[in-house]
């Protein structure tokens, strides 16, 4: 079966190319004295010669004090080189170079309240912060953790810590204790803010008990200032009976009313110098503490933002993300392009996603960063966004976080009149994309536009064997070094043991990111199949999940979602596949859908990728960050026990796998094919 089958042209980029992608190539083409024709020429050069992150430099326009006096120089780890050595720089500058009237931010959530701030206020609330962090001892490399809502205050907060050389870390309010502190343990903050009350699908919820218990913990650890910020719902200050109980705290208000006044400063500092924290999603063990530099978060999230989504300075950029998530510092980019962004908290289904899809028509909004899940949602409830709101201002849809479908490809094309569909997949790991959209090339449904500028991607078989030109599926591996690698692990050895085992163990040298995909090699586009780690691999036939998930979109209307795994326990002699479902509200899985499943997925795929066995389970797990977990959902049901991290969103749902285990006991499973 041709694995491209479902591959379709969806979209074409509008004559003349008007996009920074086409600008872009032919400002290399000028300045270099080249002559490539496209963008599959650029990248090549961009993969091949170093100064093309000089020419990325010089294109995105990035502000600094000292220029660098090379673009690249030997590091202390081969895999991590020194970027750009003797640039002198800060993030928090390059972000803030607007100083003008424009909306820099609007800041909405599911209490429908709708507050913009302008580039010259934002900068002003920058400084306020900065001066207070300054005057109650923030210095250069000290880490400011949050536990915050995406808003404004978060905002600020970030630029204003990055603003003076400090290091940025945040976690979403609906983490619990555990999660916090696997975190802020080991990265020891100096300050912590924290919300005090949030509001999720209707729901209120007084964080004040979690902040008692993470500040006691943390205040061993060299947590020298808390601070409270008001309830996100009433804007109301932390009680003083709160403030009184803490040692060190301050309200909100306190603590602005600290700062001197001194005019809005930035430290400048090196390229390789950190910025922020990020967390590895892991589900068992603690996390790992992912250091971003400044430049490389900077230069890669603005080429991301500008370039891959094009996006400009009269528009508005929209990504539904929590502060955990690194699409939060990526949004942030769009600060740096000069656009306007919103910062949303709350559920979008709530008080119901038509108001959710009104907003987004009601803002104006040009580029929407969602994901699989959401789409998928709108679409099983068979909600028509074009009867919502009017979206013929909507150029891009930026979709990440999971795999977008082919069918979900066509329905997000359509359903919100034309949109160009932005799948794009990278990580945490790098802050960025590794597959990206790309503005001047056409859409084909289910696949990614591009590899990223500057990001050698290859396709690597089990022998390190490059194998895309092949069409087959492998591992992403990134094999030649690119300035948003981390610069390091907090808290790992001098060596970057931990570091280099992540992600250099396996092919020596060489990146392995862990995704499984493939390059059709008609269109040059990417579809990504999952996790590596959780291929399936029944009778040696290796495939991704999201072939089946594929397959279920057309059950959308009864199936709300499902998991699909591997089992090999140590007496299997082979893999079999188990899928999960869960259903619609109303709507139960019986032998006759079970046949039509299965029928669906032997003559779209193969009679090899038709699960053992399907269960009805009433809950899938997931990630804080809104990622199945299958890797966990595998041991499990393999006979591994799983302690899970706090990065899982809702941990008791694992428990329920264990007795799929003993598979044998399952009377009434459907018969084996
Ligand atoms: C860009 C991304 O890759 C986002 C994610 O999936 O975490």
């Amino acid at each position: 079966m041709d694995p491209f089958a479902t591959s379709k042209l969806l979209w074409t980029p509008p004559a003349p190319k008007r996009t920074k992608v086409e600008a872009l190539r032919l400002f290399v083409n000028r300045t270099r004295g080249l002559d490539f024709k496209d963008y599959h020429e650029l990248y090549q050069y961009s993969v091949s010669d170093y100064r093309f992150w000089g020419d990325i430099w010089k294109f995105l326009g990035i502000i600094y004090s000292n220029p660098p006096t090379q673009v690249v120089a030997d590091g202390y780890i081969k895999e991590v080189p020194l970027w750009f050595p003797g640039a002198r720089l800060n993030y928090a500058e390059n972000v803030l170079w607007r100083n003008d009237d424009a909306i820099a931010i609007t800041e909405s959530g599911e209490f429908g309240r709708v507050v913009s701030i302008s580039y010259r206020d934002l900068r002003e609330k920058v400084r306020v912060m900065a001066n207070s962090l300054r005057v109650q001892g923030l210095q250069v490399g000290d880490r400011v953790a949050a536990i915050v809502a995406n808003n404004i205050n978060a905002v600020v907060l970030a630029l204003a810590t990055a603003s003076l050389g400090g290091i940025f870390s945040s976690t979403a309010t609906d983490m619990g204790v555990q999660g916090v502190l696997e975190r802020y343990r080991q990265i020891q903050p100096k300050f912590i803010f924290s919300e005090t009350e949030v509001s999720y699908a209707g729901k209120d919820i007084n964080l004040v008990p979690n902040v008692l218990e993470i500040v006691k913990d943390l205040t061993s650890r060299g947590l020298a200032r808390v601070i409270l910020l008001p309830s996100v719902k009433t804007g109301k200050e932390a009680a003083p009976s709160v403030l009184n109980s803490i040692t060190n705290s301050f309200s909100l208000a306190q603590f602005l009313a600290s700062g001197d006044g001194r005019p809005l400063t930035f430290e400048q500092l090196p390229f390789e110098h950190p910025l922020y924290i990020l967390y590895s999603s892991g589900t068992t063990g603690a996390p790992k503490c992912i250091v971003h530099s400044a430049g490389g978060a900077l230069m890669a999230t603005k080429k991301d933002v500008a370039i891959g989504l094009d996006l400009n300075m009269d528009e508005t950029y929209f990504q539904y993300t929590s502060t955990a998530w690194m699409m939060w510092p990526f949004m942030l980019s769009g600060l740096a392009c000069g656009a306007r962004i919103i910062t949303y908290d709350g559920s979008p289904f709530y008080p119901d996603v038509k108001g959710f899809l009104k907003f987004i028509s009601d803002q104006h909004i040009t580029v929407l960063g969602t994901s699989p899940r959401f789409l998928s949602e709108v679409q099983g409830r068979g909600i028509n966004p074009l009867a919502i709101g009017d979206f013929s201002g909507l150029r891009a849809i930026m979709s990440t976080g999971a795999v977008l479908t082919p069918p979900m490809f066509e329905w997000s094309y359509k359903a919100f009149g034309g949109a160009a569909i932005a799948s794009s997949s990278g990580g945490t790991d790098i802050c960025a994309c590794f597959v990206t959209a790309v503005p001047s090339l056409p859409i084909y449904s289910g696949e990614i536009q591009g590899k990223s500028l500057g990001l050698k991607v290859e396709i690597f078989d089990p022998s390190g064997r490059n194998i895309e030109d092949s069409g087959a599926p492998g591992e992403l591996v990134c094999t030649r070094p690119h300035p948003s690698i981390p610069v390091k692990f907090w808290g790992d050895d001098a060596k970057g043991t931990k570091f280099l085992k992540a992600y250099f163990d396996v092919y020596p040298g060489v990146w392995r990111h862990g995704d499984f995909i493939a390059r059709n090699p008609k269109t040059k586009g990417l579809i990504i199949y999952g996790r590596s780690d959780g291929v399936l691999n029944p009778s040696g036939v290796r495939f991704g999940s999201a072939e089946i998930y594929t397959v279920l979109e057309r059950f959308a209307d009864v199936i709300d979602d499902s998991i699909c795994v591997g089992q090999r326990r140590p007496q299997d002699t082979d893999e079999r596949v188990l899928l999960f479902l869960v259903m619609r509200a109303g709507h139960s899985l019986d032998a006759a859908l079970d046949q039509r499943i299965r029928d669906a997925i032997r003559s779209a795929l193969s009679r090899r990728h038709v699960p053992s066995y399907i269960f009805q389970v009433d809950a899938i797990p997931y990630t804080v960050n809104g990622k199945k977990i299958e890797i966990a959902v595998k041991q499990i049901v393999s006979g591994m026990d799983v302690k899970p991290s706090g990065a899982v969103a809702n941990p008791e749902v694992l428990k329920h796998y264990y007795k799929y285990r003993e598979i044998e006991n399952f009377a009434l499973v459907k018969a084996k094919l």
